[in-house]
Formats: structure tokens, C-alpha cells, sequence
């Protein structure tokens, strides 16, 4: 397969590595790669000023061989089918490789959320929501919150599907707040597994994670949180960055308060008191020890692979690096934690939150992360293995688990009818 840079094209050159690798058939790789169901749904807004608003919105179920499809909810412009169907396949390959029961999935609506009122974002989530009822369900498809989405857009989700099936339905959606079914420690779960797969990645490498300088793209709900739990454990923050450019401080930077000056209305970190203002480009082109790109897909392709300077890559984001920069960066010896495993505490969380609903029975903070930790370090550890015992890279030997585990779901349950 040739690479190409898109994210449909990256999961498919990534998926292809794995297949070769486990020795699949050519069916078994054309049943691993197609979506199991997609769908595209008109999203009618209705403008606080009257107007009348017709957006796309998407969800794709990639695959339900081991479980319910599990994945996010994105709202961005530049959300496309082709956007979705990669998100969704990489949800599959990370459900299997966190060794939790879920299928993969992803949506999305083509939209900038931040040009919208709260009433017209309620309004369209709901719409939303409301289109996708016969698809989604606790044992069915359960989203959560993924770019320009929070707690409240999960809410309005749970509540709409609640308002159709005629009963409170808390298991519908993860990443709800607290006061309706959400479960203690989900908000910061991602950043916190970013966090654990880095160290884990340093120390095996001999190098002490309180010693290392980081850039961080991306400073939304898990960049912003990566920043301050790498900060809080000694990590010197250099570095962030928002959609409108990013500041630098070779000292380090104070991600509390950079978040305290969000919280207090800035609507960029740019321009923060005692930084220097940096483009993105200059970020991701940084030196430091480690890079961890949390934003959006594609940010690190053909173009730009051999300017890297960071020693090691930390993908917060999902696929931020395109598939014909793997090669570039490998034969640079530029580590790449991939997304898959670096950002599963996400969806490890989303699991338990899942569970805890499912039981109506919710644990402590400290249970949710110690149990994270768990899962972190039992799936670095198999990639890990894997990765020195065969001669891989950790994308690779991440995916060739993951597949490995969602095809021997297929053959064990056979195929129908
Ligand atoms: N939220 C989760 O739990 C979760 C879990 C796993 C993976 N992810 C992935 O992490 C990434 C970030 O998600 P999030 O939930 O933090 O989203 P978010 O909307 O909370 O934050 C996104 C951040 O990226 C910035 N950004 C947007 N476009 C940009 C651009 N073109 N260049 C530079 N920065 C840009 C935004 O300004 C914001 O700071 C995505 O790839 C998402 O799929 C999220």
C-alpha cells in the first residue's frame, strides 16, 4: 500500500504493517479494515437570530468483534467522513490493546462549536443525538467527549437518549460530570495515561522523567492536564500551544497557571506573562527530550519528520503522525509512544466509568487510579516485550496486538450466517 498522509490513509498503511506481520488473509484484512457501519446525518440548527443551519454530523462503528463500540464525539470543522473512519479504527485497535471489551468507534459533526451560542451547541448536540438513538445504547455504542466536546456535551447526549428511551439511561455516554452518572477521575484519565506511558517509556530507557524537558502541543482537555501532571512530577514544561500558537519559556512554564488564565477568560495561551510567543510549526520542531502532540491529527508528516528534535514522541492526539513520517523518524532513533497505547488511559477510564454505572456502584478516585495505572503499565509492557523480542517499533508491535486480538475475536465467533 502506498503512504499517503490522511488519517484514513495512515490507519490503513498501519493496519496493512500488522496484518503482513500476523500473517493475515486477505479477507480477514479486508474484514478488519472496512467500518462496520456508517452514517452520515443532517443535523438541522436552528439560529438564535432564526436562521436555519443544515450541518453534517458522522458516526462510525469500525468494529464489534470483542464488545459495544466505544469512541468519541468531535466537533471541528475539518471533521469529514474519511477523519471519522480513522478515528474509529484506531478505537478498535486501542479497546483490544488496553485488554478491555469494546469495539471501536468515532463521530463528529463538521462545525466550529466556539461560533455557536450555548443554546444553539444544545440545541445541535441534541439534534445530533437524537439521529443517532437507534444506533447508540450501553450495549451498543457508547460515545464520550473527544475535540471541542466536554462533561456537558455528554450530558445532553445522556439526556436526549434518556428523553427517547422513557428511562434514565446513565451508561449511554462516558465522560459525564459527576452529578449524572460520571465516575471520579475520568476528566484527567488521558493526560494521567500520557503520563504513565511516557515515564514507563523513559525509565526503560534508563533516563529519569523528573530530568527531561517537554513541548506540548495542544493545550484542550488533555494537553492542558498532561502539562500540570508532568509539571506536579518535575518535568520542565517548556512549551504549549493552542489552534492559535503557543508560548515558550526554557525554564519552564507554570501550566497551573496558564490554566487559571483560561479559566479567567483568555481565549488563547498565547501572549501568557513571561513567555515568548512560538508558532505551531516551531513547536513540533523544538529541542527538547520529549514531544507530545494532544491537538489533532497529520501534525507531523513527510515534511516536517526530519526537523524533529525531540528524543522521544508521546502521542497524546490520535494519529498525529502521518504514516510516511514513521519511516523518517524511526531512522532518526526518535522513540514514538503511539496513541494507541500513550492515550488509552482515556478510554480505560471510560470503561470503568461504564462499569460503575452498569452497577450503580461508584469507586473512589484512588481506585480509578490505581486501577488506570494497571492497565497503563500492563499494555506498556506487552508492547514493549513484543516490540524488543521481534524488532519493532512500539506502533507496530502495538497494532500487531491489537489486530492479533480483534481478528482472533472474529475467528472464535465465527462468521454469520
Ligand atoms: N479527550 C479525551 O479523553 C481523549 C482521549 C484520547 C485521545 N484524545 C485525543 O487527544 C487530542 C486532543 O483532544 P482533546 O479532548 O484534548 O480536545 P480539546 O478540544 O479539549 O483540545 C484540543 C486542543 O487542540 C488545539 N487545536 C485545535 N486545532 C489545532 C491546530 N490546528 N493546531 C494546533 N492546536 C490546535 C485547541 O486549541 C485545543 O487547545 C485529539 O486527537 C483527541 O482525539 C482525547
Amino acid at each position: 500500500m502506498s503512504l499517503g498522509s490522511s488519517p484514513w490513509d495512515t490507519a490503513c498503511v498501519q493496519l496493512a504493517d500488522a496484518a503482513r506481520h500476523l500473517g493475515l488473509d486477505e479477507g480477514m484484512h479486508d474484514l478488519l479494515r472496512m467500518p462496520r457501519r456508517s452514517v452520515t446525518v443532517s443535523v438541522p440548527l436552528r439560529r438564535d437570530d432564526g436562521q436555519l443551519l443544515v450541518l453534517t454530523g458522522y458516526r462510525v462503528q469500525h468494529n464489534l468483534a470483542r464488545g459495544p463500540a466505544k469512541g468519541g464525539i468531535r466537533f471541528h470543522p475539518s471533521t469529514d467522513l474519511d477523519e471519522v473512519k480513522a478515528l474509529a479504527m484506531w478505537m478498535t485497535w486501542k479497546c483490544a490493546l488496553m485488554g478491555i471489551p469494546y469495539g471501536g468507534a468515532k463521530g463528529g459533526i463538521a462545525v466550529e462549536p466556539k461560533m455557536l451560542s450555548d443554546q444553539e451547541r444544545e440545541r445541535m448536540t441534541r439534534r445530533y443525538a437524537a439521529e443517532l438513538v437507534p444506533l447508540i445504547g450501553p450495549e451498543k455504542d457508547i460515545p464520550a467527549p473527544d475535540v471541542g466536546t466536554d462533561e456537558q456535551t455528554m450530558a445532553w447526549i445522556m439526556d436526549t437518549y434518556s428523553a427517547h428511551t422513557g428511562h434514565t439511561s446513565h451508561g449511554v455516554v462516558t465522560g459525564k460530570p459527576l452529578s449524572v452518572g460520571g465516575s471520579a477521575g475520568r476528566a484527567g484519565a488521558t493526560s494521567r495515561g500520557v503520563q504513565l506511558a511516557m515515564f514507563a517509556a523513559l525509565r526503560e530507557r534508563g533516563l529519569d522523567p523528573a530530568d527531561v524537558s517537554v513541548a506540548i502541543q495542544g493545550f484542550g482537555k488533555v494537553g492542558a492536564l498532561a502539562a500540570q501532571y508532568l509539571h506536579d512530577a518535575g518535568c520542565r514544561v517548556v512549551a504549549v500551544s493552542d489552534v492559535k500558537g503557543g508560548v515558550y519559556n526554557p525554564r519552564g512554564l507554570n501550566p497551573t497557571a496558564l490554566i487559571r488564565h483560561l479559566a479567567r477568560g483568555a481565549d488563547t495561551v498565547v501572549g501568557f506573562p513571561g513567555t515568548d510567543t512560538l508558532s505551531n510549526s516551531e513547536l513540533l520542531e523544538l529541542d527538547v527530550d520529549v514531544l507530545v502532540p494532544a491537538a489533532l491529527e497529520g501534525v507531523i508528516t513527510a515534511e516536517n519528520a526530519g526537523r524533529v528534535r525531540a528524543r522521544m514522541i508521546v502521542e497524546g492526539a490520535n494519529g498525529p503522525v502521518a504514516a510516511e513520517a514513521d519511516p523518517i523518524l524511526a531512522e532518526k532513533g526518535v522513540v514514538v509512544v503511539p496513541d494507541i497505547l500513550a492515550n488509552g488511559g482515556g478510554v480505560a477510564v471510560s470503561y470503568f466509568e461504564w462499569v460503575q454505572d452498569l452497577q450503580a456502584y461508584f469507586w473512589t478516585e484512588d481506585q480509578v487510579n490505581e486501577r488506570l495505572a494497571e492497565l497503563m503499565e500492563r499494555a506498556y509492557a506487552q508492547v514493549s516485550r513484543l516490540a524488543a523480542e521481534r524488532g519493532l517499533t512500539l506502533r507496530a508491535a502495538a497494532h500487531v496486538i491489537g489486530v492479533g486480538r480483534v481478528a482472533e475475536a472474529h475467528r472464535t465467533r465465527g462468521l454469520y450466517p
